[in-house]
């Protein structure tokens, strides 16, 4: 795949650092505390040196620690020491992901997703009586769309619009070029180094990624609440929610495993392992699914009031599930997307943009999460256990997604008809 930054929740973020299932072993440092959750785990501490031993898949090693041997989690471990040499530049890889912000490529493809883009104007428009007079934050303008939605549809006294990128030398033009230079002001920077000449009324942002948090830009976007949003000022999206569900994906694992079972008349279906292996060991982040691959109903995983959570509370987020099948079918995986909810104030109901699967598309689409092989479930079957999304304690940005499941025909019937574990690196 071609190195060209982050796009929107792809993998692109660079992949030096931490060594991935290449065979190789040696001593690597913890770079966070990690606490074993079972026996055939190791627990350890920030700055630990850990012996590896197998690197038996990408996600989980077999190692030694004072004599100790078990599994942990590749993620946690880097070869470099990140107490010495690890900046902040090196773990939140901001060149490269705001070089990959400053190109129209990605700038067109948000541009181009009507759904999220015009939710936004609905939003100022909604609101325009409430704005006027009103300063606002636009966190990471990029091209400058909604700070001059803003500007177009109300009459805000001011549109702070910051953006990191070099983008925005570009953007200053084309606000000008509107007539909306005295509304809406560009700051090149990142938005936790602006100064601003006082708090602002509102907060708006489009920070959403893969999964919700992938890129963990509401970090940003958290901070400069904290830092300038008024005592009881708007955050827009003012809510945002994970949604997940079991699913079929017959034609991905068509395409991907029952292709090689036979090709030219000859068997190929000693290679389906390693072909689970290698296409299914990553979530696929643009996979837009049909309405009819959902067998069960959709639950919410993780539900931000954007008021009040804070960072910390991202750094390992579970929850345990328990579906019902619906439907008939295989069931090749978990699908999840995200909704956003905008409060309007002075004005019901909320605004929502629901990037899930019963809703018109948008460039998120829906992410993806394949199980090795499909578990066949009829209506009345029982899919239960968990997911948890864990923060990369090295690569800010990044975040793995684990589940573990158990499909029954009932929720305590003593024999599955299929079970499993797996942690998916989104993307490291
Ligand atoms: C998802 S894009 C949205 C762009 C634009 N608001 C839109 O809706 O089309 C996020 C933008 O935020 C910028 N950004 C991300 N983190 C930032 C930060 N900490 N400070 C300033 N800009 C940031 C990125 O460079 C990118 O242009």
């Amino acid at each position: 795949m071609p190195r060209e930054g982050v796009q929107r929740g792809r993998e692109e973020l660079g992949d030096d650092g931490v060594m991935e299932g290449t065979g190789d072993n040696g001593t690597f440092t913890a770079a966070a505390d990690y606490k074993a959750a079972d026996l055939t785990q190791l627990s350890f501490r920030r700055g630990e040196r850990i012996v590896v031993h197998q690197q038996m898949s990408n996600e989980w090693w077999w190692a030694e620690l004072g004599g100790c041997f078990g599994y942990v989690p590749a993620s946690y471990l880097t070869e470099r020491d990140p107490l010495q040499d690890l900046g902040e530049e090196d773990t939140w890889q901001d060149d490269e992901y705001f070089n990959s912000y400053s190109k129209l490529k990605l700038q067109q493809e948000m541009l181009a997703d009507r759904v999220r883009t015009e939710t936004y104007g609905a939003v100022m428009k909604r609101s325009r009586a409430w704005l006027r007079g009103k300063a606002v934050l636009d966190v990471g303008c990029g091209s400058g769309i909604i700070s001059m939605l803003c500007a177009k549809h109300a009459q805000p006294s001011r549109v702070y619009a910051v953006e990191a990128s070099e983008l925005a030398r570009l953007t200053e033009q084309v606000v000008r070029c509107n007539g909306m230079k005295d509304t809406v002001r560009v700051l090149q920077g990142r938005v936790e180094d602006v100064e601003l000449p006082g708090s602002v009324d509102c907060l708006v942002s489009e920070w959403m990624g893969t999964c919700l948090l992938f890129e963990f830009m509401i970090e940003s976007v958290l901070q400069a609440r904290d830092r300038w949003l008024r005592d009881g000022g708007v955050m827009w999206p003012s809510t945002a929610a994970l949604h997940l569900t079991p699913c079929s994906a017959q034609r991905e694992y068509t395409d991907k495993i029952g292709f090689w079972d036979w090709q030219y008349e000859l068997d190929f279906s000693q290679l389906r392992t390693e072909a689970a292996k290698e296409y299914f060991s990553k979530p696929k982040h643009d996979h837009q699914m049909d309405p009819d691959d959902c067998l069960a109903e959709p639950c919410c995983i993780l539900q931000l009031d954007m008021s009040k959570v804070q960072t910390s509370e991202l750094e390992e987020i579970t929850y345990e599930f328990i579906f019902e099948v619906k439907k008939a079918g295989p069931m090749h995986g978990f699908a999840a997307w995200f909704s956003t909810e905008f409060k309007c104030p002075d004005s019901n109901p909320s605004i929502i943009l629901d990037t899930g699967p019963m809703s018109t598309a948008t460039h998120w689409k829906q992410t993806l999460f394949m199980l090795d092989s499909p578990v066949a479930v009829t209506p009345g079957d029982f899919v239960v256990g968990s997911v948890a999304l864990r923060r990369n304690p090295v690569w800010r940005r990044h975040m793995s997604v684990a589940f573990r499941w158990r499909v029954a025909p009932s929720t305590d019937a003593p024999d599955a008809i299929g079970e499993g574990q797996k942690t998916f690196p989104l993307w490291r």
